[in-house]
């Protein structure tokens, strides 16, 4: 655990989940400092993907607390923990293809009165406002992402790199207080990965606290001061990645399974 004189932005406790009888996640607690980049790594089915979906409550909890800046959110539906600063990003990002760059930007807004037929007759032109500005920050968005030349282009003419680079402008488009990132460096040609670790650290530069759950250690060691080791559904180590990685134990679970 790292020093810090600040409650946690996100705190986890004793959280866990079964399938079909297999714990999952069994009793893993997170304390994620405010503006901390803190990395999860692990062998495949390890259970980090269900832990985000646990936190960002794609699946409800069978013990165990969320909270999200002092707010328990450990039954909130999942617009809910988006609208109290959670964002998340997936492993295989899938935009809406036949929609543009720009418009799969915009539909990440959370104040979308347009969305409303009574706004839109009530009000319409506080809902044209508003599209604008949401159209005008989704831009700066794409701009951040180096996307900009794309942003007339449907999201199906997209790279594996650049869709992680959209999903990362839609995350930050509800103006998240943490985001959970998974596995962004998967399916990234070399040339975006550089990109791809500058953005997360600009994010992070802005204060906003990451959960990074990745297999590329050159960006965990390159972002993560701090990385937790989960197997089988627990926390088995915790400690800088260098620390880490040099453990017979986190040597042993990640070559377990791997072909003799
Ligand atoms: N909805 C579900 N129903 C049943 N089993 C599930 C479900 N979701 C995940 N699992 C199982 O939970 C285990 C952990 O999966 P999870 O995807 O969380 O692992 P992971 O650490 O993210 O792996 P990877 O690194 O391969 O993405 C796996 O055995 C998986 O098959």
């Amino acid at each position: 655990m790292i020093e810090t004189d600040q409650a946690p932005i996100l705190s986890a406790c004793g959280v866990t989940k079964s399938f079909g009888g297999l714990r999952v996640v069994d009793d893993m607690s997170i304390d994620l400092a405010a503006a901390e980049i803190l990395g999860i790594i692990g062998p495949n089915g390890a259970g980090k993907s269900t832990l985000f979906n646990l936190l960002a409550g794609a699946v409800p909890l069978d013990q165990g607390t969320i909270f999200l800046a002092g707010r328990d959110l450990s039954r909130a539906r999942p617009e809910a923990r988006i609208k109290a600063g959670l964002g998340r990003t997936f492993q295989i990002p899938r935009p809406f293809p036949r929609m543009t760059v720009l418009e799969n930007v915009m539909t990440a807004a959370q104040n979308q009165h347009g969305e409303s037929l009574v706004s839109a007759l009530i009000a319409p032109r506080r809902v044209m406002r508003e599209e604008q500005a949401n159209a005008s920050r989704a831009r700066d968005l794409l701009d951040f992402v180096s996307l900009s030349h794309l942003e007339d282009q449907p999201a199906s003419v997209l790279s594996g790199g650049q869709r992680k680079l959209l999903e990362l402008a839609r995350v930050l488009m509800a103006e998240p207080r943490v985001i959970l990132l998974d596995e962004p460096a998967a399916g990234v040609n070399p040339a975006l990965l550089d990109l791809i670790i500058d953005r997360i650290a600009a994010i992070n530069g802005l204060g906003i606290a990451v959960l990074l759950i990745e297999h590329n250690m050159e960006m965990i060691a390159r972002l993560c001061p701090r990385v937790i080791v989960m197997a089988a559904g627990k926390s088995l180590a915790e400690g800088a990645p260098a620390d880490i990685t040099r453990r017979a134990d986190v040597i042993d679970v990640y070559l377990e399974g791997m072909p003799a």
